[in-house]
């Protein structure tokens, strides 16, 4: 039985793209964040996903992005969904939608229950919500920082779109979030890097299988 499927973002390197595609991965992230370790430009993302397998989503990463970037990225045809991880107001993920014409997935930071409500709000416009940890005061990325939160706030919530559960997770404690939150779909970035935006063919495979289950 499967415990949740897969999404690896962060891809920077053809071989951990085919680890993750080999592993049965469902979603791949490309950062297009210039101030992230894990950033690709448009060309080293379509190069990327190249050989990708039809069924594998192709997911690329913004914060708060301009309409030029995003014409930039898309121009290239290597995409599938689109990732919101700024402060994108509810208003900017319906323009995003119109302008790329691809399912907007948009991400909600969360630090305690008051936080819960945006997932109502966004869930409104959004074609799916990505759940991760509120990023610290200061703190130089919106996400991608391997901070967890309290999984149990997600316990017996339904949300009106599909969603991902992501923030901290990695190959050791990946199964119990699921288990606890009943996540869909799990998200990683830094638990399965050797170092800040270096993936790790090894970690990247215990994350899928002890997903997976
Ligand atoms: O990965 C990044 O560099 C990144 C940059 C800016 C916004 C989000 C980013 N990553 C996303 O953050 C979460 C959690 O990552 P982690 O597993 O805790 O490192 C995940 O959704 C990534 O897609």
């Amino acid at each position: 039985m499967t415990l949740a499927e897969v999404k690896i973002c962060g891809l920077r390197e053809a071989e951990h793209v085919a680890a993750a595609v080999e592993e049965g991965a469902r979603f791949l992230g490309f950062v297009f964040f210039p101030k992230s370790p894990r950033a690709v430009t448009p060309q080293q993302a379509a190069h990327l996903v190249a050989d990708v397998p039809p069924g594998v989503a192709r997911v690329g990463l913004f914060v708060d992005p301009s309409d030029a970037l995003l014409s930039e990225v898309l121009e290239s045809g290597a995409l599938d969904v689109i990732q919101l991880h700024g402060h994108e107001s509810a208003a900017r993920v319906a323009e995003v939608k119109a302008l790329s014409g691809l399912p907007v997935m948009k991400a909600v930071g969360l630090s305690g229950p008051d936080d819960l409500a945006q997932l109502v709000d966004y869930g409104v416009v959004a074609d799916m919500l990505l759940v991760d940890a509120k990023p610290p005061k200061g703190a130089d990325l919106p996400g991608g920082n391997g901070l967890a939160f309290d999984w149990r706030l997600l316990v017996g919530r339904r949300w009106l779109r599909p969603w991902m559960l992501a923030g901290g997770l990695t190959p050791d404690n990946v199964a119990e979030a699921v288990r606890l939150t009943g996540a869909p779909v799990v998200d990683v970035s830094s638990g399965v890097e050797s170092a800040p935006g270096v993936k790790d063919v090894a970690l990247i495979r215990a994350f899928v299988a002890a997903a997976k289950g």
